[in-house]
């Protein structure tokens, strides 16, 4: 696979977070973006996921084989900063809506609830609604949502926010397992997790002095 995006911008309201953004991504490989807090990091993976509509610039992928994908939002998996699971249903039912509502894509299969949960050492807590998990299971659980359906492209914003370092190592080894398998990871994440074949994006944001106002 491969993922190009050219001269991406994106506005939040009036305000222009960031312009011309590039870059060239090979399956197996992570583009790991950078940058102060307001720098324009979960924007610019809502864009790439769809979720925001850029004013200019564009995203292709395409397979192996040198197809073009339809898009990119349906080759991807998005874990944004809320975990997406409803508190009041058990993890194995949250993990089911989700394994039927997005089925798996060309290229992969998804696990079933049983290993995806076990894969996030979670598997004895599937029973229990999701509420009552703490905030670093509840983060697990939301990863495990990732295996349950086939995906090549991850699309992860602060993946391992909440997580102790044991936590911590566990998903960024199924982060490079993804990678091992051809997978490509777009992430955005503060603690220095350790990445296969990583591409650093530092986004700068734009920060206006008083004399360029004028
Ligand atoms: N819905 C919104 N409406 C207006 N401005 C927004 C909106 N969401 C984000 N912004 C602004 O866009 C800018 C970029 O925010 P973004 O969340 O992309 O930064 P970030 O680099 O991910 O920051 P952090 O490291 O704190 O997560 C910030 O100045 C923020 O205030």
């Amino acid at each position: 696979m491969r993922l190009t995006a050219e001269n991406l911008s994106a506005h939040r309201g009036e305000d222009l977070i960031f312009s011309n953004i590039s870059f060239d991504l090979q399956g197996g490989e992570a583009l790991v973006l950078t940058g102060r807090n307001g720098s324009g990091k979960s924007t610019l993976l809502r864009v790439l996921a769809g979720l925001l509509k850029p004013p200019s610039g564009s995203v292709h992928l395409s397979y192996k084989d040198g197809r073009q994908a339809p898009n990119l939002a349906e080759e991807a998996h998005y874990l944004g900063h809320r975990n997406a699971m409803k508190p009041e249903l058990t993890v194995r039912e949250n993990l089911a809506f989700w394994k039927s509502f997005f089925g798996d894509r060309e290229g992969g299969a998804g696990f079933s609830i049983g290993d995806a949960a076990a894969m996030v050492e979670l598997e004895q807590v599937l029973h229990l609604p999701f509420a009552y998990l703490s905030a670093g299971q509840q983060r697990r659980m939301a990863f495990a949502k990732l295996l349950v359906a086939y995906r090549p492209v991850w699309i992860l914003d602060e993946p391992t926010a909440a997580l102790d370092v044991k936590a911590e190592a566990l998903l960024a080894s199924l982060m490079r397992d993804h990678q091992s398998q051809g997978g490509m990871l777009l992430a955005a994440t503060h603690q220095p997790l350790e990445l296969l074949n990583v591409k650093p994006l530092e986004m700068k944001g734009f920060e206006f002095t008083a004399e360029e106002w004028e």
